[in-house]
């Protein structure tokens, strides 16, 4: 579920109404997401029916961060890659603030766009996504702001420090070890001098709409940041290439997503030759913020924490040097 903020059929109204895109006919929640709360929404302009995205961001969102979030879609939009523009309101503004009673959240209305995440990837998809994140690094080298990666490397050694060795090993005996192996690797050998730019840093199939094979939007940009282009394509790798429990490698998924970056935006030499490690690192920030959740969500929570141990897997495929040619 993700609808955490109750709002009311007069109050929806007066907050669609800002945004002078005609009148509120239908406001529903959406199950999908955990983050923020989201509502679907219709309006009628001028005797035709228009559909957006009302998002309320809750606590993990911070406020100051959004005009860099919600400028950067706009910049996408308007550079013809497959990301919603944001509906600015009477005033020109992007978002909006909303008294509730657990004080003030921001809001904003985004294009709706038509598309399913997929749960199976087909190669041809992966290929497609692929193109559509090079796609989103070439348009966004003229976007002028920046924003720090607030989930790198840093941030992996406190939350696994947070978790504590003997609760990682709770979760899985060896994890303790794993983690200490490949935190020390990855500080060592971190690459610093590769190309940089705006990422996505989180383009899970759940935040990829596509029809078919045609990638129609590219949606969750609240991770995005300033960070190395390959980081993002090793991201991307790690969340399609694998079964969800991180079990099993897809080598025809694995191929078609990197043929499909490359063909829109090719990767240097230096770039492929970072990819093993940068996939390690990968792995290890959803395995940090996975692990961390999983051992700090309240059993009564509105939300399931997902398993840190399919991206373990993944470390453990990427950290395995037999399989070091899949980026070759
Ligand atoms: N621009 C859009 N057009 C159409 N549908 C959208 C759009 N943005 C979001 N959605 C729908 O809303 C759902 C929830 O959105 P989203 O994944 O951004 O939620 P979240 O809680 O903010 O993120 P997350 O769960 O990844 O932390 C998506 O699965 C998708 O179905
Ligand atoms: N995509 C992330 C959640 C949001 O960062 C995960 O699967 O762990």
């Amino acid at each position: 579920m993700a609808v955490y903020t109750r709002l009311g059929a007069e109050e929806m109204a007066g907050i669609i109404a800002a945004f002078e895109v005609g009148t509120l006919t239908s406001a529903k929640g959406i199950a999908e997401g955990v983050s923020n709360s989201n509502w679907l929404i219709e309006t009628e302009q001028a005797g035709t029916a228009r559909r957006f995205i009302l998002t309320m961001f809750e606590s993990r969102t911070e406020i100051a961060d959004l005009p860099f979030f919600l400028d950067l879609l706009d910049h996408l939009a308007a550079h013809g890659a497959p990301v919603a523009r944001t509906m600015h309101d009477c005033e020109g503004a992007s978002h909006r603030l909303h008294r509730t009673p657990e004080g003030d959240k921001a809001l904003a209305l985004i294009e709706f766009l038509p598309g399913v995440s997929v749960s199976e990837p087909t190669p041809e998809q992966a290929r497609a996504v692929g193109g559509a994140l090079a796609q989103i690094h070439l348009a966004a080298a003229d976007f002028p702001a920046s924003r720090e990666n607030s989930l790198a490397l840093p941030a992996w050694q406190q939350l696994l420090k947070d978790c504590g060795r003997e609760a990682l090993e709770s979760i899985h005996p060896e994890l303790g070890r794993i983690v200490e192996r490949e935190l020390a690797l990855l500080a060592a050998e971190w690459p610093a001098d590769l190309p940089r730019g705006v990422i996505h840093a989180d383009l899970f199939p759940d935040n990829v709409l596509m029809l078919g094979d045609k990638v129609t939007g590219l949606i969750d940009f609240y991770f995005a940041c300033t960070d190395l282009f390959a980081y993002d394509v090793a991201v991307t790798h790690a969340a399609w290439c694998f079964s969800s429990d991180g079990a099993r490698f897809d080598p025809a998924l694995s191929r078609a997503l990197l043929e499909g970056y490359a063909a829109v935006r090719p990767l240097s030499e230096v770039e492929c030759a970072a990819l093993p490690l940068l996939a390690r690192g990968a792995a290890m920030r959803f395995l940090a913020t996975r692990a961390y959740d999983w051992l700090n969500t309240p059993a009564d929570a509105l939300v399931t924490p997902k398993d840190p141990m399919a991206f373990a897997r993944r470390l453990d495929f990427y950290a395995n040097p037999e399989n070091a040619g899949v980026f070759a």
